[in-house]
């Protein structure tokens, strides 16, 4: 089990999250739901390892992993999709997947299996990244993360930005990700329909704090978004 405990956090001077306490299942999707700047990206941030704690801590299956560096954690299976599809524009697809498949031990092994989850992705091996659309540069960004063989994979809102008819397809991928290979997946959401419609289960956030959360069952669509009405 994934668990932070009274984590706080921030930039400079400022702190963005307070004291958050937050499990995430071992198996499913956990949702972080919360308005433009409600503290969604910093905590991600905090997970990864990319912000440090300054209060509280962070566990994996027990162990403290708070002080560990962004890089220690991806050992040890965390993944991170960043907001915005980022990719590198002037390589192609290919080049993409095996930059990131040849600096992870196993990545190699894994490309096939990846690229034959995106099928959308097949046709377009040889294009530069920097020419494929939103949609498609998000799955190319979720590919790259699971070249390294995550057991946890964190994105930050894979919806922004993409077109209705495909934010369907990502959330697809994104639930078949965690019922089918059993990877446990954490996601940072403004759209409380997508958010709620892949999760297992749902934290809200506003001005850094948990205001709800619980199972995403039929319930939590009006709970949410109460929630987020505050
Ligand atoms: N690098 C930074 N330096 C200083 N303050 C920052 C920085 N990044 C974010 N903040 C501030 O932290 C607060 C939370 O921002 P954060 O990006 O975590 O929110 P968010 O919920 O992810 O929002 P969004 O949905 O817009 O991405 C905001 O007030 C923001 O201005």
């Amino acid at each position: 089990m994934f668990a932070l405990e009274g984590v706080r956090s921030g930039y400079g001077r400022t702190e963005v999250v307070h004291g958050i306490d937050l499990t995430i299942a071992d198996d499913g999707v956990t949702t972080v739901l919360g308005h433009n700047g409600a503290g969604k990206t910093t905590l991600l941030k905090t997970v990864m390892g990319l912000l440090p704690v300054r209060s509280g801590r962070i566990t994996w299956d027990g162990k403290d992993i708070t002080r560990m560096s962004a890089h220690q954690r991806v050992r040890e299976g965390l993944a991170w999709v960043p907001q915005g599809q980022q990719s590198f524009g002037t390589l192609t697809t290919r080049e993409n997947l095996l930059v990131v498949a040849e600096a992870h031990p196993g990545g190699r092994g894994r490309l096939e299996e990846v690229v034959a989850m995106f099928p959308a992705l097949e046709p377009l091996m040889d294009r530069r990244a920097g020419l494929l659309s939103g949609g498609q540069r998000q799955q190319l960004s979720i590919a790259r993360a699971l070249l390294t063989g995550p057991r946890l994979l964190v994105l930050d809102e894979p919806s922004e930005g993409i077109q209705p008819s495909v934010v369907q397809e990502i959330e697809e991928k994104i639930v078949g990700l965690a019922s089918r290979s059993g990877t446990q997946v954490l996601l940072a959401e403004q759209k409380v329909g997508f958010a709620l419609d892949a999760a297992d289960q749902y934290t809200v956030l506003a001005t850094g704090r948990v205001v709800r959360s619980g199972r995403a069952d039929e319930a939590a669509v009006d709970a949410a978004r109460e929630a987020l009405a505050v």
